[in-house]
């Protein structure tokens, strides 16, 4: 089935109409509606518990709505036999905070473990592969050695986005990747993204609370507010919405000293 395109012409791999996600009586998403177009960045952000995560749960088939339909990569994703979900979320990689790497297996096992269970590889093709996604991440061999006990928490990120680009998937689904990286530590995760994302094209979902991570590399922003997407648009059109929530978030502070960074840079480049 063929992808959704708006009128613009933007092709969405990701289509969500009318989500409804609760848990009891504690109602999180209440007839939200995303896109996530091909080839973009797309930066989700919104007040501590809004349903960020949830909604990215929602996204990658690990979380069955209550109501409304998620079409990904063309599919009615929650309307397919589980068997079929399962095979269709493959063709994404997801990163979640903590990494969450296998704690017994090596980095290159973890790596490894994609294209082993759903691409059919024996362990040496899988290991030969690993070692290739690995330099990928720009992580040393000896890193694949290692346990993920053993690693800093910019190696983890950069081993478990390894692993979610095993299978060179089209669509990338991140949680707060630079959470717990200092802020040199992150910057460099934000470009290795970019990099890649240029390189090969994928769509990511990227959930942040990160204003800098927003400038570096986010081609769009959606909000999340009041159970919904608030607003979406450029970082610059976003920023510029009369909301009170956006303007504290943008023109606070951070935001403030995030847009002069971005500036500098700019300048500088
Ligand atoms: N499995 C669950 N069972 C019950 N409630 C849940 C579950 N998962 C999430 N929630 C609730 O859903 C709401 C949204 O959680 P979520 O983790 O998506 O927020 P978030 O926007 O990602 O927050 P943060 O920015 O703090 O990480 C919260 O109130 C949370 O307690």
């Amino acid at each position: 089935m063929s992808q959704a395109s708006d009128n613009t012409g933007r092709e969405a791999l990701v289509q969500v109409r009318g989500l409804v996600n609760r848990f009891g009586e504690q109602v999180v998403h209440d007839g939200l509606d995303l896109d996530l177009y091909r080839g973009e960045i797309l930066g989700v952000v919104g007040g501590s518990g809004t349903g960020k995560s949830v909604l990215l749960r929602s996204l990658v088939g690990l979380l069955q709505p209550a109501a409304g339909t998620v079409h990904f990569l063309g599919e009615d994703l929650y309307a397919l036999y589980e068997m079929d979900r399962a095979r269709l979320i493959c063709r994404s990689g997801v990163l979640f905070q903590k990494g969450a790497l296998f704690s017994s297996l090596t980095v290159l096992e973890n790596i490894g473990v994609p294209l082993v269970e759903h691409a059919g590889l024996s362990r040496s093709q899988a290991e030969s592969l690993a070692w290739v996604k690995l330099a990928l991440v720009g992580l040393a061999p000896e890193a694949g050695l290692r346990y993920p006990a053993e690693l800093s928490g910019g190696m983890v990120k950069r081993a478990a986005l390894a692993r979610a680009l095993a299978l060179d998937p089209p669509l990338l689904f991140l949680d707060e990747p630079s959470s717990g990286l200092d802020p040199i530590g992150a910057a460099a995760f934000d470009r290795l993204l970019l990099t890649l994302r240029d390189a090969f094209g994928f769509s990511v979902f990227l959930v942040t609370h990160d204003l800098d991570t927003l400038h570096a590399v986010c081609d769009r922003v959606a909000v999340l507010a009041d159970k919904r997407v608030r607003v979406t648009g450029t970082l610059e059109e976003v920023a510029a919405t009369p909301d009170s929530w956006v303007q504290d978030y943008f023109h606070g502070p951070r935001g403030r000293t995030a847009q002069q960074a971005t500036q500098t840079t700019d300048e500088v480049s």
